[in-house]
């Protein structure tokens, strides 16, 4: 199981840039909102942890999944952040809607992160069951929300680095 050993939720503070330069926004599902801010949490201690301000850390909710892409493109286009983080939880059901929610929404991040100039990181949860997400979300294989915290300070450094 490929989480259960590469868990990057445990991270080394001296490998990672400082986010306190950064501006931070974070578009959060509210289906499974026990899971969603179980992932918000994990990001936003990493990201506090690594120096950046609570006012460079912008919170939006959606209703769901799916509307991760419009959440993440209108705060692209008003918000003059340097990175997104999308946070959502999908967890299979009786029929194939699981199957065309994460498509959609993996298909949409994809398409913003080559159509726009930010960086927007996946933090979408793509479950069989919602101990598997328990278990991802600060549980025996720790936070996908922190690990997403890391991938967008290092792509906002990248970002940066790569303007000059
Ligand atoms: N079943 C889950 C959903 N479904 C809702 C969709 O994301 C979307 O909001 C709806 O189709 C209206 O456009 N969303 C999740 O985030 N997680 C699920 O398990
Ligand atoms: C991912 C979903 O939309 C899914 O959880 C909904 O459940 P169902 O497929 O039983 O309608």
């Amino acid at each position: 199981m490929a989480t259960a050993n590469k868990n990057l939720s445990e991270y080394d503070k001296n490998t990672i840039p400082s986010a306190k330069d950064f501006r931070f926004g974070i578009v959060v599902s509210e289906w499974n909102d026990k899971i969603t801010e179980g992932l918000f949490s994990g990001a936003e201690k990493a990201l506090l942890d690594c120096d950046a301000t609570p006012d460079n850390i912008i919170r939006w909710n959606v209703p769901g999944s799916f509307e991760l892409v419009y959440g993440a493109k209108r705060m692209i286009d008003t918000q003059q952040v340097d990175t997104v983080i999308v946070i959502g939880c999908v967890i299979q059901g009786e029929t194939k809607h699981f199957d065309f929610v994460c498509e959609g929404v993996t298909q949409g991040i994809k398409d913003l992160n080559v159509q726009t100039d930010v960086p927007v990181i996946f933090c979408v949860l793509t479950d069989n069951n919602e101990q598997q997400s328990i278990d991802r979300s600060g549980g025996v294989h720790g936070n996908k929300g922190t690990e997403a915290a890391i991938a967008a300070i290092k792509m906002a450094y990248l970002r940066q680095q790569s303007s000059k």
